[in-house]
Formats: structure tokens, sequence, C-alpha cells
């Protein structure tokens, strides 16, 4: 196994990512050693069983005192507090990065409690289930996934490869992009989606109890792909909203105006505009699987031990 890219690594927050990264920079042989921080003493004990580190602590300051690579794995409305906690004992030389699913809001948060002398690299791994917590994580979750670091202007390029090269030994494909954009197309590729599968899973589930009976009962695949993204960890989601708001409000705006010229083709009997679009974004979705970026049944397979997700 090759030398260790980092010496300590600390992981503030443990859930389904900070417990993935965990498994996989040990498999991988990327870190010397790992102390795990979290907020309650519940999941530091279960994080311990699991033996995700060698160190374990309720306190962000004495995780990140000495540490190599301090990544932040908490909800990103949680970004600045963790700052404030980690800033005054950060190493000289030190990288902190972070998981966040939106990235202005963080570096905005972060920047300001960060010591010039550390290496700020805020990083998104697109990859992960609707499940959290420590229990949640596996080592092959970032396996030919993308991770997309945005670091501010200026930061130095060494450090910004120095992180790109430890993503890339837990399997990912490395982008690096502003934070801006990098919101507008998470906002379109995934934010809305997710507000999308909560409003039609909040809907279904307000009507009247016998059809919502129906609607469990002879939900098709369709409605089921939503209940499984709607199950998603409501504490992150909220934030990932309240924190994206300019780029999501954008995209749900056309969005909206896309939606109501459909609802206008349905209401007089326009058929081409509907089989139209619905062969352009057929032929979009065989682009994707094409490019190798469908790995759906393949997630199935991972989560679940077995192949296929015939008969979910
Ligand atoms: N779940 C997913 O599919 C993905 C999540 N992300 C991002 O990764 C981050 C973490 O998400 P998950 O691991 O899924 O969440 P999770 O809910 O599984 O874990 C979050 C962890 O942060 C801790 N925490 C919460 N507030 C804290 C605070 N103020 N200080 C210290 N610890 C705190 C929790 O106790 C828990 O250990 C989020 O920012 C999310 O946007 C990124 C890619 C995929
Ligand atoms: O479970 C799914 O389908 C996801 O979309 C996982 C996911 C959630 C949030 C991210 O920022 C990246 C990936």
């Amino acid at each position: 196994m090759a030398e260790p890219l980092f010496g300590r690594l600390a992981l503030i927050g443990i859930g389904l990512i900070g417990s993935s990264i965990a498994h996989a920079a040990r498999q991988n042989g990327l870190v010397k050693e790992i102390v795990v921080q979290t907020r309650s003493q519940k999941t530091l004990d279960r994080a311990r069983e699991l033996g995700l580190g060698n160190a374990y602590t309720l306190d962000p300051a004495e995780a990140a005192d000495g540490a190599d690579l301090v990544i932040a794995c908490v909800p990103v409305g949680a970004s600045e507090q963790v700052a404030k906690a980690i800033g005054p004992v950060l190493k000289p030389g030190a990288i902190v990065s972070d998981v966040g699913s939106v990235k202005t809001s963080v570096v905005k948060q972060m920047g300001n409690y960060l010591p010039a002398d550390v290496h700020f690299v805020p990083a998104h791994p697109i990859a992960g289930t609707e499940h959290s917590g420590p229990d949640a994580g596996f080592a092959e979750l970032f396996q030919s996934r993308w991770c997309i670091l945005t670091p501010p202007e200026g930061t130095d390029p060494k450090a910004v490869e120095k992180l790109a090269a430890f993503w890339r030994g837990i399997g990912a494909n490395v982008e690096v992009m502003s934070a801006e954009h990098h919101d507008l197309v998470l906002a379109i590729t995934s934010h809305i989606p997710h507000l999308i599968a909560y409003n039609i899973v909040g809907t279904a589930a307000d009507m009247e109890e016998s059809v919502r009976a129906e609607v469990i009962k002879f939900s098709a695949s369709g409605f089921r792909d939503f209940t499984r993204i709607a199950a998603s960890d409501p504490t992150m989601w909220r934030d990932i909203f309240l924190h994206n708001k300019d780029a999501v409000l954008e995209m749900l705006g056309r969005f909206t105006e896309d939606l109501t010229a459909l609802q206008r083709a349905i209401r007089r009997g326009d058929g081409n505009t509907l089989f139209d679009l619905f062969t352009r974004t057929r032929a979009i979705r065989r682009g994707i699987v094409e490019m190798g970026q469908d790995t759906s049944e393949a997630d199935f397979g991972r989560r679940h031990g077995t192949g296929t997700p015939a008969g979910e």
C-alpha cells in the first residue's frame, strides 16, 4: 500500500458521509490516524463500536488540534459553528474541507473563522443515499462518483491537488469549479429533484384517507422512487434549501414556467408538445446511461447485497 497522504484526519460529524470517508480512507491507507468528533455521546459510542476512528471526542477543537486534514461532515447550516470552534487550534499548513451539498454559503460561513496559514478547500462528493447516521456509511460510496472542489480564488494549488489526490484515493473523479457555478448546477440536478419528491409525497399524504391507502397499495415504481428520495434526512435538506435559496428559486422559476406550459398542452389536447418533450428527455436519459453515470442498479446491489433492484 502507498504512503499515507495525511498524518491525522479529523472528521467533524460522523453520519453517512463522515463514516463512509472513515471506512474508505482506512481501507485505502490514505491516513495514519482518524479522530472522530460528533455532538452526541450516543453517536460517538456507536462510531467507536463500528471502529471508525483511532480517537473519539465530543469537542471539535480537540479533534482538529494537530490534524493535517479536517473535514466537516455536518449539515451545511452548522458550518459556521464548526469553523468558529476549530479556527483557533488549527495547525499551520493544515487543509480544512467539508462535504456540504451547497458551497457559496459554506465558503462564507467558514472562511472568516479560518486562520490565513491554513488551506481551505471546500468539497462536495456527488454520492449519497437517503440514509443517515454512522451505520449508513460504506467504503465504496464514492467509487466512480464525482467529487467537486470549489477552492476560493488564491488557494494554494498544491493543497487543492493534495485534497484531489485524497478523493481520487477513495475512488472519486475530481472536478474543480467555482462555488457559485456549483450551486446553480446542483440546484437543478439535485436540490429541485428532492423538492419535487418531498412535494409529491406530501401531496399524496394530504389526500383523504381512502385515497391515501390506495396510493400506498398501488404505488407504481415512479411514486416509489419519489418516496425513497423523500425519506432523506430532514435537517440536511432543510439546510440545503435555506442556504442555496437564490439558485433554487431561480431554477424553480424556470421549472414552474415549463410545468405551466405542460399544463396548457394537456388542457388543449396538444399531443405534439407532450410527445416532443418526452422524446427529448428520453434521449437525455439514454445519454446518461451511455456515459456510465446511471448507477441506480449497482447502488441497489451495494445496499442490499444483491445484484438487481427487481422485486423492491
Ligand atoms: N446524505 C447524502 O446523500 C449526502 C450528503 N452530503 C452533505 O454531507 C453533509 C453530511 O451529511 P450526512 O453525512 O448525510 O448527514 P448525517 O445526518 O448522516 O450526519 C451528520 C452528522 O453531523 C452531526 N452534526 C449535526 N450538527 C452538528 C454540529 N452543529 N456540530 C457537530 N456535528 C453536528 C450529526 O450528529 C451527525 O453525526 C451535509 O452537509 C450534506 O449536505 C453530501 C453528499 C451526499
Ligand atoms: O440518494 C440520492 O439519490 C441522492 O441524490 C444522494 C445525494 C444527496 C445529496 C447530495 O448532495 C449528493 C447526493
